[in-house]
């Protein structure tokens, strides 16, 4: 299948300034997560996307619109939700999401429609009738949201849509996230500094760094180690135990929480170790095929130096 998003060595100069040096990317339906550090160009390629910046060089296209050609009908086929807010002071909530239904062309009382329908989606309530600069950071969340979606576009590209957020909407936020992408077959990409929002709702992971894509896969590829190795956690003197296991010639690593991880194939490795931890008198508590977690995934990315190659 075609990707929906198609990226072909684009680069972007400001000035002597290179934000995005040759990013070449394919983005399937499914969530998609954006990561980098500050200044990376993440900033920068959403605009290209979203057709309110050129790429200096490099071609692309969302579905089968040529970027910096189609801006129209790639804009009418993306839902942008912003990281900080724009709305008319005055208006209610449902009025303000009518307004965006109606400027994608929406008839009034259509446009109507679409906005409580959406506004109930997003669980928002009464409180719709207010006007929107009375609004919590959580409802001005929604509103947003709501805005982007509101003309049922393909893809959705969401700026931090969970900063902010209480731990109970923050949970509701992804899952509607997951509704729009599982359900109902939207491309979303995912702008986010939130490394366990990207692991609980993600399909793929792109990092930028330095301008650069760093990586770009599937979350599931991407925390597979290189090489296979279980995690060990066991009850007693865990310093010892790893002192044992490297006496006996095995490659063991600390991890994260005390555990201890070991190199080699699982199914052997697993029996040695249960041998070895009864030798050395402690208990094991759990033995796991390791996995690399988001955050080494995006430390290694983003500590890598430039190779000069794309
Ligand atoms: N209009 C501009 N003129 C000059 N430099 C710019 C301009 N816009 C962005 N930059 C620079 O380009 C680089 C990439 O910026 P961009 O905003 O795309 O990064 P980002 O990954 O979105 O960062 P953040 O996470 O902080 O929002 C930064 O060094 C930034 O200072």
């Amino acid at each position: 299948m075609n990707a929906l998003i198609e990226l072909d060595e684009i680069s972007k100069n400001y000035g002597s300034y290179q934000a995005l040096d040759r990013v070449s990317l394919s983005i399937d339906s499914g969530i998609t997560s954006l990561l980098g550090p500050n200044g990376a160009g993440k900033s920068t390629l959403i605009k290209i996307l979203l057709g309110l910046l050129r790429a200096t060089s490099g071609e692309g296209r969302l579905l089968d619109f040529q970027l910096g050609r189609h801006n129209r009908q790639i804009r009418e086929r993306v839902g942008y939700m912003p990281e900080d807010d724009c709305y008319l002071s005055g208006l209610s909530g449902v009025e303000s999401v009518q307004l965006s239904a109606q400027l994608s062309r929406f008839p009034r009382l259509e446009a109507l429609r679409r906005g409580h329908e959406i506004l109930d989606f997003c669980g928002m309530g009464q409180e719709r009738y207010r006007a929107v600069e009375t609004y919590s950071t959580g409802m001005r969340q929604k509103l947003r949201f709501a805005q982007a979606l509101v003309h049922d576009p393909p893809i959705l590209i969401l700026d931090e849509p969970t900063s902010g957020l209480d731990p109970g909407e923050r949970e509701s936020m992804l899952n509607r996230i997951k509704i729009l992408a599982r359900e109902k077959g939207k491309a979303v990409l995912l702008c986010t500094h939130i490394l366990p929002d990207v692991q609980a709702v993600s399909d793929a992971v792109v990092i930028l760094a330095n301008a650069r894509v760093r990586v770009a896969d599937q979350l599931e590829h991407l925390s597979v180690p290189t090489a296979p190795s279980l995690r060990v956690k066991i009850l007693g003197d865990a310093d010892a135990f790893e002192s044992h296991l490297r006496r006996v010639g095995l490659s063991v690593q600390p991890s994260a929480n005390g555990a201890i991880t070991v190199e080699g194939q699982h199914e052997e490795l697993a029996e040695r170790i249960w041998q070895l931890a009864r030798q050395a008198r402690v208990g094991v508590r759990s033995i796991e095929p390791s996995r690399n977690s988001l955050e080494e995934i995006f430390l290694n990315a983003v500590r890598e130096q430039p190779d000069g190659h794309s």
